[in-house]
């Protein structure tokens, strides 16, 4: 069998909702992603992609199960090296995209390889070459204001990706586009990802897209079942 990239076993999460009681989420959801692949999760409106997305990437912490990501057990970490692994090894996607107005795309790309200690040179020559690779390099020098839906989340793409994560993690990244921008973001999303070994996990409505994936997994009652 191949390598296992992120491995979640009998995730369970409930919410307390005040008054109305609790509300189990995640109920036993077992999944497996073999290193680069790409994994659609599709699921109705609140059955909780993003509760899964988060505990997946080490952004909130399951109340049972496991959490694998490059066969290391995430379970009982101190906050301190669940960061440090969330920073060298998740990338993150939303719908939203989430970059800086203040600085420029590719400054936006250059400043998490700082913070991951990368020199100022080689993080810029990484981010103009992500910038080339989703078609967006001419646009380095401009702010997030200054480009397209599909340019900001170009942008984001090749930030989540900055630091050659092995898990990439995206929430509805198309969300906000229309069909046809839509349909290129994501070509540009799966051309970044492809080839580099990273393995993606990817929330969507939109089955179109999902069927571009290796495989499509479901949310059903809290737990995974195949698509
Ligand atoms: N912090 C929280 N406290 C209480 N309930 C929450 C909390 N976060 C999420 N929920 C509830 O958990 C359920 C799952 O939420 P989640 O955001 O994971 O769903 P989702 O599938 O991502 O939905 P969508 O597609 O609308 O983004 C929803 O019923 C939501 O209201």
């Amino acid at each position: 069998m191949s390598e296992a990239m992120l491995r979640l076993t009998g995730i369970e999460k409930t919410y307390n909702k005040g008054q109305t009681g609790e509300v189990q989420v995640l109920a036993g959801a077992d999944l497996t992603l073999a290193k680069g692949e790409m994994v659609a999760l599709v699921a109705p409106s609140g059955a909780g992609k993003s509760t899964l997305l988060h505990i997946a990437g080490l952004l909130d912490v399951a109340d049972a199960g496991r959490v694998e990501i490059g066969g290391e057990d995430m379970t009982g970490l101190s906050d301190r090296r669940r960061t440090a692994v969330r920073r060298q090894e998740v990338g993150f996607v939303y719908q939203f995209h989430h970059l800086l107005p203040e600085f420029s795309a590719l400054e936006n790309i250059v400043l998490p390889q700082l913070a991951n200690g990368v020199a100022r040179k080689s993080a810029q020559a990484r981010a103009q070459e992500l910038l080339e690779q989703v078609g967006v390099g001419a646009r380095a020098g401009h702010r997030p204001s200054a480009m397209s839906g599909g340019e900001q989340q170009r942008v984001a793409f090749c930030r989540a990706l900055a630091n050659s994560p092995r898990v990439l993690l995206a929430d509805e990244p198309t969300g906000n586009l229309d069909p046809g921008t839509s349909d290129q973001v994501f070509g540009a999303l799966t051309g970044l990802v492809r080839g580099t070994g990273l393995s993606a996990l990817i929330a969507t409505h939109n089955l179109d897209l999902a069927a571009r994936m290796d495989r499509v997994v479901k949310l059903d009652q809290g737990q995974i079942v195949a698509g």
